[in-house]
């Protein structure tokens, strides 16, 4: 695992705006791996300042979606859906047909099983963006979570309800399942960037530095069998641990 250290936020998400758009550049069909929540979100803006100004496009490319939650209104301005549309898919040149999330009515086990073959059949992720929660979660795997699964319907923890109920009003509002990759989804991408930013993961990223080997109780952790995971942290997030800035 490579971590590169960053002053803060905003150099996060240059760096790894840079390191996505190299991958699109490099195969413009590429497949996307994407992720939400805050801590992206400068990524994004990057990526779209950079779609503007020098023209990188994604008519090719197909993007997949760690997860969304369960039965929410894909319109919900609360979806995931929403955020990716808000916050990139509207900016850029990428075919609706080819932007795909988990599906957030149909939470079969059968509909789990069809996004993953879907993974499969664009030929696998070339690279899948990562954040991770408080307790180490990665898409909505929870710590209990078997490190091997694939796509799959999950309980939130209390914990992730909390630091998402920002975006609803009140934790009562924040949906009590989600659909998420597996672990063994996302271990199947080529590779794998992580973003981690503020003093509120700083916890988490120690942990995640000191992991030797896969711990369910705390999923991340499952990264270190990767050969291929830049983790791009900023002071903050990295305020438990010494590393020397790149
Ligand atoms: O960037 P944030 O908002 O702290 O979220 C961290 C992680 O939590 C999730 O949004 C799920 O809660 C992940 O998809 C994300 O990577």
């Amino acid at each position: 695992m490579q971590i590169i250290a960053v002053k803060d936020i905003n150099e996060m998400s240059r760096k790894a705006a840079q390191i996505i758009r190299e991958v699109v550049q490099n195969k413009p069909d590429a497949v996307l791996g994407l992720a939400t929540g805050g801590t992206p979100e400068g990524t994004y803006k990057e990526l779209v300042a950079d779609y503007r100004e020098h023209g990188t496009s994604y008519h090719k490319v197909h993007t997949v979606n760690l997860d969304e939650y369960a039965a929410i209104d894909p319109s919900d301005p609360n979806s995931y859906h929403t955020y990716m549309k808000d916050h990139f898919f509207k900016y850029i040149d990428l075919p609706e047909n080819q932007r795909h999330l988990p599906n957030s009515e149909d939470i079969s086990e059968q509909a789990c099983a069809r996004y993953d073959d879907l993974i499969a059949s664009l030929g696998g992720v070339d690279i899948q963006l990562l954040g991770i929660g408080r307790n180490g979660h990665i898409g909505f795997n929870e710590p209990g979570t078997p490190l091997t699964i694939g796509t799959h319907v999950v309980k939130l923890t209390d914990s992730t309800r909390d630091a998402n109920a920002r975006y609803f009003g009140s934790i009562s509002e924040v949906p009590e399942r989600a659909v998420t990759m597996g672990i063994g989804t996302i271990l199947k991408s080529k590779k794998i960037i992580m973003v981690v930013s503020g003093e509120e993961k700083a916890d988490a990223m120690s942990k995640l530095v000191r992991a030797s080997v896969p711990d369910s109780s705390f999923p991340a952790s499952a990264l270190v069998q990767h050969p291929n995971v830049t983790v791009i942290a900023d002071e903050p997030a990295l305020s438990l641990i010494k590393i020397s800035k790149e």
